[in-house]
C-alpha cells in the first residue's frame, strides 16, 4: 500500500464506487482536480538571508460553488499533499452540504525556524502569488496546520491592498476585529466534540467516563480535548511532536491548555517544566510516553489530530481503542481502514469529524456577505445543527444501505452529491 495521501484518497473514492449511483465517466472525472498552481516565494528573513520557499494552492472541484478550503504551512508538504487534501475538501463540503467546492494551499516551510516578520513576509509572498486564483466568490481561503487568525489578516490585508478596497469575505478564520466570526477558532475541536458525542448516542454507549487518547494539542486537538473534557469525558493523553503524555486517570487539560498557549512543549510538561502558571509547578503528574505509544492506548476513543497516514498497515493491529474519530485530514491508510472495518472498530471520517471548521467559515463568509455579524451563541447553534444532520444523514446511509463503514457512507453521499452538480452542469461543455 502507498504513502502517497492522493493516492490514500482516490482508493477511499475506489472503496465508495460500487456503492455510489454515479456514473462511471463522471467518477473518472472526479480523480482530477481541476488545477494546482506552484508558486516560487523568495523571502528576505530577519536573519538578513534571502530564502525561497515553494507553495501551492490546489483547486479541486468547483461544481458545487466557490472553491474553499485551508492553507498549511509545515515541512512536509508537497504538491501530491495539498491536490489529496483539496480532494478531502471537495467530499467534505459536499457532506455537510455547504455550497463550495474544494481547495486547499500548503507552503513548504518550518514555521518554528521563522520570525513573525518572516512569516508575515512569507504570507504575504505566498497570497501575492495565488492572488489571480483566490477571491469571494472564486476561492476562499481559511487556516489549517501552522496557519491562524494572524495568517488570514495578512492574506486579506495582501489581496485588499491590491483590489484597492477592505475585502474580508476573501478567507475566512480572521480576527474579529476585521470579519472574523465568533466561533471559528474553536470550529474543528467543537465539531469533533459534537460528532463524539453523537457517535456515542448512535452506539448506545456514556460518553461521560470514557478515556480518551488525542493525537496532536494544536488548534483542533486542544479544543477537542477541553470540549470532551468539559463533556465529562476523560482525556487520558495527547501528545505535540516532542511526545505524548498519559494519565490513566485523566490529564489536567486546562493546565495543559496554558502551557502551551505560554509557548510550552508536552516534553517538558511531563518533565516537570511546567510554562502555565508563575511558581512554575506543573498541576498533574503524568508518564512521557511517545506518539506511537498513543496511537495504541488501550482507550475507548481514538482522536487523530495531528498529520494524516499515522493509522497504516504497520500499526493498525495493536490498536486498542474502540473507535475512532478522526479529526486530523486523511490520518488513516486504506489498508488500516480494512483492517478496522474488520475489527468492527467505528471510525468516524475525517471529511465528517473536521467538518466544524469549514462549517463556521461559511457561516464567517455568509456575514461578511451580509455586512452583519451574528452572537456566538447563533454560529454554535448552526454548527451543532449541520454537523448533527451531516452525521444522521451518514448513519442512515450507513444503515439503509448495510454499508462496510461509516466512511463509505460519507463518502457515497458526498461523491453523489458532487457528481450531480457535474451532471446538471455539464461535464463536457
Ligand atoms: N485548523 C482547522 O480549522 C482544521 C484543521 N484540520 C486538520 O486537523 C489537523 C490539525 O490541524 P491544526 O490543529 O489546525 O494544526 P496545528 O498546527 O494547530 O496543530 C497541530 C498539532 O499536531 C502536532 N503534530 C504535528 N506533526 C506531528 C507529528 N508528526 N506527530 C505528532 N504530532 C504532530 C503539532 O505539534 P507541534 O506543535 O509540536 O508542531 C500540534 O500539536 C490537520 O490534519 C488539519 O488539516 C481539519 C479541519 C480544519
Ligand atoms: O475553514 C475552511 O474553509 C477549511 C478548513 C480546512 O482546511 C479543512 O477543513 O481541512
Amino acid at each position: 500500500m502507498t504513502d502517497d495521501p492522493f493516492e490514500n484518497m482516490l482508493a477511499q473514492m475506489d472503496r465508495a464506487e460500487e456503492y455510489a449511483d454515479v456514473d462511471h465517466s463522471i467518477f473518472e472525472r472526479l480523480k482530477h482536480p481541476e488545477r494546482t498552481l506552484k508558486v516560487t516565494l523568495p523571502v528576505e528573513l530577519d536573519s538578513g538571508e534571502v530564502e525561497v520557499f515553494e507553495g501551492y494552492r490546489c483547486q479541486f472541484d468547483s461544481a458545487r460553488g466557490p472553491f474553499k478550503g485551508g492553507v498549511r504551512f509545515h515541512p512536509s508538504v508537497t504538491q501530491r499533499e495539498v491536490e489529496a487534501l483539496a480532494g478531502w475538501m471537495t467530499w467534505k463540503t459536499a457532506l455537510v452540504d455547504l455550497p463550495y467546492g474544494g481547495a486547499k494551499g500548503g507552503v513548504i516551510c518550518e514555521p518554528k525556524e521563522l520570525t513573525q516578520n518572516d512569516l508575515e513576509s512569507l504570507t504575504r509572498r505566498y497570497t501575492e502569488g495565488i492572488r489571480r486564483m483566490i477571491g469571494p466568490e472564486t476561492d476562499v481561503p481559511a487556516p489549517d496546520m501552522n496557519t491562524n487568525p494572524q495568517t488570514m489578516a495578512w492574506m486579506m490585508d495582501t489581496y485588499s491592498m491590491y483590489e484597492g478596497h477592505s475585502i474580508p469575505q476573501v478567507v475566512t478564520g480572521k480576527p474579529l476585529e476585521i470579519g472574523g466570526t465568533p466561533g471559528r477558532v474553536e470550529a474543528t475541536g467543537r465539531g469533533v466534540s459534537l460528532v463524539t458525542e453523537r457517535l456515542f448516542e448512535y452506539l448506545d454507549r456514556d460518553l461521560s467516563d470514557a478515556s480518551i487518547a488525542i493525537q496532536g494539542f494544536g488548534n483542533v486537538g486542544s479544543n477537542a480535548a477541553r470540549l470532551l473534557d468539559e463533556s465529562g469525558a476523560n482525556v487520558v493523553a495527547t501528545s505535540d511532536v516532542s511526545g505524548a503524555a498519559y494519565d490513566p486517570d485523566g490529564l489536567d487539560v486546562a493546565a495543559l491548555g496554558a502551557h502551551v498557549d505560554a509557548g510550552g512543549l508536552i516534553e517538558e510538561y511531563v518533565a516537570g517544566e511546567y510554562r502555565g502558571n508563575a511558581d512554575g509547578s506543573s498541576w498533574d503528574d503524568p508518564d512521557a510516553i511517545t506518539n506511537a505509544e498513543l496511537l495504541t492506548l488501550d482507550v475507548d476513543v481514538l482522536i487523530p489530530a495531528a498529520v494524516e497516514g499515522v493509522i497504516t498497515a504497520d500499526n493498525v493491529d495493536d490498536l486498542r481503542a474502540s473507535a475512532i474519530v478522526e479529526a486530523a485530514n486523511g490520518p488513516t491508510t486504506v489498508a488500516a481502514d480494512k483492517a478496522l472495518t474488520e475489527r468492527d472498530i467505528q471510525v468516524v471520517p475525517d471529511i465528517l469529524a473536521n467538518a466544524g471548521g469549514v462549517i463556521v467559515s461559511y457561516l464567517e463568509w455568509v456575514q461578511n456577505a451580509q455586512e452583519f455579524s451574528w452572537p456566538l451563541e447563533t454560529v454554535n447553534a448552526e454548527l451543532e445543527r449541520r454537523i448533527g444532520d451531516a452525521f444522521d444523514k451518514t448513519i442512515e446511509q450507513y444503515d439503509a444501505k448495510q454499508l462496510p463503514d461509516l466512511r463509505t457512507a460519507a463518502y457515497t453521499l458526498a461523491l453523489e452529491r458532487t457528481a450531480k452538480a457535474h451532471e446538471y452542469r455539464g461535464l463536457f461543455p
